[in-house]
């Protein structure tokens, strides 16, 4: 979802789906949800989550067009809600779920659930059995203990599929802590010191598994292919590897998620069309060179979908002029947006609800959190008469900020806001004092 600027004829911005193209970007664009921004304010307040059901589905639709035999499973971590996981279910995308949290919003919706997928680098026992009982379609093995610890829970006369999660070794994600495709950081099975081999040979030991394919996942935001294709060679060679080592041949291949995303007008992502282009191309080429059939591939994109669909929207509170900064300080922050004091992640904003005509200049976004480090955005070009009272709308936060988002100074969470078809309906209500308190039982 784009933000449209305040046009000639000063309408206020309204809902726009960008089409995918060479470029993700929060460009001027044609309007196609009619829902203006404000009408949300006014109906549902602020701080507000908005996500534009056509904007997802668009970005389901474009990974099924360029990938048309692999399965597009979607990455529940980076947003979900029910009407989210209805309408990838509707998209007959999977869904990869890593905690029994998600997995319970995918069971309210009947996800079917051969289309799960089950991560996670310490799934509890009892997740494992959730897992399991519901029938999930494939779980992720992360390391060697869980290996038995599965097999002991699968009933009598059933097999559960699963994968091996392996490390590839490369570096690749936009900030160390999102960076999962090295040694050295906790998830998978390494293949330098021998783990992935253990692993291989332990499951074939269990009569309840059935090892199907191998997984990785890179790490997230990553705005060219190269990595990929790196991990599809590397992945491959390993299949090999397990061929010539067992005589089996895994059908199955999970490239895992994080392609990148633009939160900056001068940024760009990386499309499907690069990332499937690329992906094919060294999948293809590497079977062929190791005569091995080319595995069926499996991607799990979740930033990619969600991401640019959302927006936030806020109410300027303060605006306040220091002798070196102009500080505007909103209604929402930290708490809905975790990501600059995590990763050091860079976003814009504009101005909605009323034109200026008054030059930009360059504030910081600030939240509301009794923290320093509590900034939305820096250097963002807003009108310099820009006051209380305004409404302020973020882009490209589908991702990763509902999900993460906290009650810090009991603050509750904002509600979701879905727009389809000219309207606006609330998806999740917003986290009142009196949910806040619910949870503390007291003395
Ligand atoms: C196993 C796995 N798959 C998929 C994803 C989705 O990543 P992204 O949202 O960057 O596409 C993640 C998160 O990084 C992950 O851990
Ligand atoms: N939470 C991270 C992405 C982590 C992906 C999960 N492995 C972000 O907001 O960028």
């Amino acid at each position: 979802m784009g933000l449209r600027q305040h046009d000639q004829t000063g309408h206020e911005p309204r809902f726009a789906t960008e089409p995918w193209s060479a470029t993700t970007r929060f460009l001027p664009v044609a309007a196609t949800g009619g829902v203006p921004l404000m009408d949300i304010v006014e109906r549902f307040g602020t701080p507000a989550y908005v996500v534009d059901e056509a904007d997802v589905r668009g970005r389901c639709h474009a990974f099924r067009a360029v990938l048309p035999d692999a399965d597009i499973v979607y990455a529940a971590k980076a947003f979900l809600c029910r009407a989210m996981a209805t309408w990838i279910r509707e998209e007959k995308l999977g869904l990869d779920v890593c905690s029994g949290g998600e997995l319970a919003i995918a069971e309210s919706v009947g996800f079917p659930a051969e289309r799960i997928i089950f991560h996670g680098n310490a799934k509890t026992p009892h997740e494992l059995l959730e897992a399991v009982n519901y029938g999930v379609g494939r779980i992720v093995v992360d390391n060697l203990a869980e290996v038995t610890r599965l097999a002991m829970l699968v009933p009598p006369g059933r097999r559960q599929k699963v994968l091996l999660r392996v490390i590839p070794d490369i570096e690749a994600g936009a900030h160390e802590a999102i960076r999962t495709g090295g040694e050295g950081q906790k998830f998978g099975l390494s293949i330098a010191s021998g783990d992935t081999a253990a692993a291989v040979a332990r499951v074939l030991l269990q009569p309840e598994l059935r090892l199907v394919g191998l997984h990785c996942h890179l790490g997230s935001q990553i705005r060219t292919a190269e990595p990929y294709e790196q991990a599809a060679r590397i992945m491959i060679e390993q299949l090999a590897h397990i061929r010539d080592a067992y005589g089996i041949v895994l059908p199955e291949l999970d490239l895992g998620g994080g392609q990148g995303i633009a939160y900056l007008e001068a940024e760009h992502g990386l499309t499907p069309d690069d990332y499937a282009r690329t992906v094919l191309k060294a999948v293809e080429e590497r079977s062929a060179a190791l005569n091995l059939p080319v595995p069926r591939l499996t991607i799990e994109p979740g930033r990619s979908i969600s991401g640019p669909a959302g927006l936030t929207l806020y109410r300027v509170i303060a605006v306040k002029r220091s002798l070196t900064r102009t500080f505007v300080a909103v209604d929402g922050g930290m708490s809905d947006n975790p990501r600059p004091s995590l990763y050091g992640a860079r976003y814009t904003a504009r101005l909605i609800g009323r034109r200026s005509a008054l030059a930009p200049r360059q504030v910081t976004l600030v939240g509301h959190h009794c923290e320093a480090g509590d900034v939305i955005a820096e250097s963002v070009p807003l009108p310099s008469d820009i006051r209380p009272g305004d409404v302020i709308a973020v882009p490209a936060t589908g991702a990763y900020h509902h999900s993460m988002a906290s009650t810090y100074n009991l603050t509750g969470r904002p509600p979701v806001i879905a727009v389809a078809d000219g309207a606006a309906r609330m998806v999740v209500r917003r986290e009142e004092i009196d949910d806040l308190l619910r949870r503390d039982v007291g003395l």
